[in-house]
């Protein structure tokens, strides 16, 4: 056996094997130890292999699900290794010949279809990455988006410079690609830091030909014309994915959707950094509360949270179709009914796109044929509701049409077919409905009536043998068994009672017999349920074939209740909360009134604190305007900034956005920057890393743009950030010309609104009061006077002690700024003025001290000396000053 075991994890060297045994997965060697760890299982041995002990550990396999999602969620991959034929066959052939064991599938992050290992409210994708060369030294990406829980397909290319963004917005669970693409230096990084496992493939198994064969066959084709316009690169991409689904899913083909074009441009591009920080699916420290998902998520169904994360993570360009989006969303924010019942049927609906995938891959069971019955079911009442509606918007329109796509037999079909109560496998039988099938319900009665003559035969032993205690049982080693008391067991051994009872255990306290018709009866009980098991399941594999007949149709009814889960997300939000349809046009407009955080103000009003909405208008004729923002720590400057950038996301994802009014012109980038966090395991410094992203804006930053920025230049000494965040800001104003806010503590940098035509000044108020300094949370027009850094850190926490120390320091800091006769000013700068040589350093204040001090020698000093050279020093200065 150990020689088989060798050989299938020879051959799956890269993964932990379940290797199968009985009702255990077993592992052996390092995969023992590894799992042993990760699980907090116990560790054990197993014979020995070249003289040292192997060490072993098993999960059973009924609760093989629990194990496997805990590997996958460590990054592990598993191949499953099961017994592909009956022991008792592996005997026949001799009796040292060992099972026969075949992997039969790779279990892996982005592979994964289980209701148990997947996430019901995220996309699990599987993003493979193809490439083509455009120039001598540049590269455009192809990807393809697969999700084979779903059969999500989709296409794109994107230049390189793109690519970090892109992995950014699909948000794989795996990543596989090509060895020369792994092996790029020039990407070395970005595979060190996307958060999914990268799996190369072999250069050899990813020929063009070879790609496009793959896909060819998957879909049934002779030309992918059909399926548009694809790029090298694109196919490439796509060949890789489906080579990877072979080989995880060993000759399982998932039903996968033909794959859709996204054609370039077509959603706002927003970089990694970008969505990192604005917290759009999920906050900085990873978790989804607290991010703009989840404030915003009021879905109902699993498929409508998955597409409300992808809308949300690929915002349009399309103003059509952002219009078709927001119409949908305002008809459903004014008929209240209609919502309230779409919404009620949609939270009925199962997860259609799931159960299909299942089915299709040959691991449904009777809750997957239950799912598509609900689903369609579901799906027939809100047609027949919308369609007594008048006259519906054109995206709601669609979504209903898409609705009633499926043959309605099948869901009658479904219906007469299952059972109330259904089991997760179909292995485990008793899910067709009486009635449905004639020979089941025989095969059943079978059953029943073996169990009565069962239970008859038992009171006739009881009666024959005196022993009331007498009782049939059955357990998988023996069958079906007779068990008494020792006593009575004693007497079964002798005389005429040795005729019925034959012998098979003795026990502690009882003896186990057996009988001719006991044997019969239960030959008879096991042949009328292997039946009903064979029958149930024909049953199973009829009503599966029928559901895949209308794939296409039932993913569509799919997206269609997902889209209308959506729309009606977006519409439940506005009501709730009083959002307003924002006004999205193609001009460079970005007014906001009444702005809110939709995250900030959530946490707000848990502590029944209110949010103070503020307005922000960046518009602009052919280009965009700059605000500057300064104002105190705490004030609300990074709140202000990010609100407006989430209302832009909202805006152009086709929802409704938390202001009184808004009037925007399409962005086409996004880009956001706070001073960052160090990030010592990448080897850069906080100020590096605000540098290289900081550069990547002033590179990529277009008229079209929105640019937020907050802090730039605080990382290093104040100086150099602050000509740092002086010409970036006159680079964005001249150069880029993009609409932008700009936060920052460096007051100097308001001067130049004097000369910046477009750029204006404006700040967080704050009042105080009896010392104490008051938030208004307000944005006016203006400069802040003062950080009030001090009074923040005071609100803090820090010592008092230190408190003042600060205060003392700070006044004196400040008297000498505004005593040096240096000081720069903005007309000093080289942009307005001539560079002029920079004044000779102060002479230092002669007070005779430092000498004294020098002449002391602290090791040659008594106690004495020493305290009458600290009074002597003391009185110089009291004189001196
Ligand atoms: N418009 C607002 N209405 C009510 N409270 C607000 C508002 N804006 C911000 N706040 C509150 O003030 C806190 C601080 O806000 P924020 O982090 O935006 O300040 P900041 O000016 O960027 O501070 P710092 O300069 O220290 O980074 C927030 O956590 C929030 O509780």
């Amino acid at each position: 056996m150990m020689a088989q075991y060798i050989e299938i994890k020879a051959a799956n060297a890269d993964c932990l094997l379940f290797y199968r045994m009985g009702d255990f997965y077993e592992l052996f060697f390092e995969d023992a130890e590894i799992a042993s760890r990760a699980l907090g299982i116990v560790l054990t041995k197993r014979g020995k292999h070249a003289g040292a002990d192997i060490p072993m550990c098993g999960v059973p396999i009924d609760r093989a699900d629990d194990y496997l999602s805990r590997l996958i969620a460590l990054g592990h991959r598993v191949a499953v290794c099961e017994q592909t034929e009956d022991p008792a066959e592996a005997k026949r052939r001799g009796p040292k010949s060992v099972v026969r064991r075949e992997v039969v599938r790779l279990v892996t992050p982005g592979t994964i279809t289980e209701d148990r290992l997947l996430d019901p409210g995220r996309a699990n994708l599987l993003l493979a990455i193809g490439r083509r060369k455009v120039s001598d030294a540049a590269f455009a990406y192809g990807l393809a988006a697969l999700d084979i829980s779903t059969g999500r397909f989709s296409l794109s290319e994107v230049p390189g410079a793109e690519l970090p963004g892109a992995i950014a917005r699909h948000d794989p669970r795996e990543i596989v690609l090509s060895e020369a693409i792994h092996a790029d230096p020039a990407l070395a990084r970005l595979w060190q830091d996307v958060a999914a496992p990268v799996t190369p493939l072999a250069q050899a198994e990813l020929e063009p030909a070879s790609a496009e064969r793959r896909i060819k066959a998957q879909f049934g084709v002779s030309t992918l014309e059909g399926f548009g316009d694809f790029s090298r690169a694109e196919i490439a991409a796509a060949g890789a994915a489906l080579l990877y689904v072979e080989r995880t899913q060993i000759g399982a083909r998932p039903p996968l959707s033909p794959p859709f074009r996204e054609a370039s441009g077509a959603t706002l591009s927003i970089d990694a950094a970008t969505r990192a920080n604005l917290e759009l699916t999920r906050t900085l420290s990873g978790e989804r509360t607290g991010s703009l998902l989840d404030a915003i998520d009021r879905t109902v169904s699993a498929s409508g949270a998955r597409l409300l994360a992808e809308h949300l993570a690929g915002p349009l360009m399309n103003l059509r179709a952002i219009t078709r989006r927001q119409e949908a969303v305002a008809f459903l924010a004014e008929d209240h009914a209609l919502r309230r019942r779409l919404r009620d049927a949609l939270g009925r609906a199962p997860d259609l796109a799931r159960a299909l995938s299942r089915l299709g891959l040959g691991r449904g069971g009777p809750r997957d044929l239950a799912a598509i019955r609900d689903g369609l079911d579901a799906a027939g009442s809100i047609a027949a509701d919308v369609s007594g509606i008048g006259t519906l918007p054109e995206g709601l329109a669609r979504l209903a049409g898409q609705l009633s796509g499926a043959d309605a037999e099948l869901v009658v079909t479904l219906r007469a077919a299952l059972a109330d109560e259904l089991p997760l496998n179909r292995r485990d039988g008793n899910f067709v409905r009486a009635g449905y099938h004639p020979e089941i319900d025989e095969a059943r009665l079978l059953g029943q009536d073996s169990r009565k003559v069962i239970a008859a035969l038992q009171a006739r032993y009881a009666e024959e043998t005196g022993c009331r205690t007498l009782r049939i049982k059955h357990n998988n080693v023996l069958g079906y068994y007779i068990e008494v008391p020792q006593a009575v067991g004693e007497a079964c051994l002798k005389g005429l009672m040795r005729e019925t009872f034959v012998h098979r255990q003795t026990m502690v306290d009882a003896m186990r017999f057996t009988s001719v018709e006991l044997g019969e009866l239960e030959t008879k009980i096991s042949g009328a349920s292997d039946r009903t098991l064979a029958l149930e399941s024909a049953v199973f594999e009829d009503l599966a074939a029928r559901v895949l007949a209308q794939t296409a149709t039932v993913a569509q009814v799919g997206e269609a209740l997902a889209g209308l889960d959506v729309a009606a997300s977006h519409a439940e939000l506005a009501v709730e909360l009083s959002w307003t349809r924002p006004h999205v046009d193609d001009g460079l407009a970005f007014v906001i009134e009444g702005g809110r955080h939709p995250v900030v103000e959530a946490a707000l009003r848990r502590s029944g604190e209110p949010f103070i909405a503020n307005d922000c208008d960046l518009s602009g004729e052919g280009r965009g305007r700059i605000r500057l923002i300064t104002g105190p720590n705490m004030g609300g400057k990074s709140t202000f900034l990010r609100q407006n950038a989430l209302i832009a996301v909202l805006a152009q994802m086709g929802a409704f956005v938390p202001a009184a009014r808004a009037h925007l012109g399409l962005v086409d980038r996004l880009f956001s920057r706070v001073g960052a966090a160090d990030d010592l395991a990448r080897g850069q410094s906080t100020f590096m890393v605000e540098m290289v992203e900081t550069a990547a804006i002033l590179n990529q930053a277009s008229r079209r743009s929105l640019v937020i920025l907050d802090e730039i230049g605080r990382g290093t000494a104040t100086f150099d950030g602050l000509s740092i965040a002086w010409a970036c800001l006159e680079h964005l104003h001249e150069v880029n010309a993009c609409r932008a806010l700009f936060a920052t503590h460096f007051h100097e940098l308001t001067a130049l609104s004097q000369r910046l035509a477009r750029l204006d000044n404006a700040t967080l108020k704050v009042a105080e009061h009896r010392g104490e300094v008051v938030f208004l949370h307000e944005v006016v027009p203006g400069v802040a006077e003062r950080s009030y850094g001090l009074q923040v850190a005071r609100l803090a926490g820090l010592p008092a002690g230190v408190i003042a120390r600060a205060g003392a320091i700070l006044k004196g800091l400040e008297k000498a700024e505004r005593d040096r006769p240096g000081r720069p000013r903005i007309d000093d700068l080289p942009l307005f003025a001539s560079l002029s040589p920079p004044p000779p350093p102060a002479p230092p204040a002669e007070d005779g001290l430092g000498e004294m001090l020098d002449a002391l020698d602290p090791d040659a000093m008594t106690p004495r000396e020493a305290l009458e050279a600290l009074y002597r020093l003391k009185r110089e200065r009291a004189a001196k000053a």
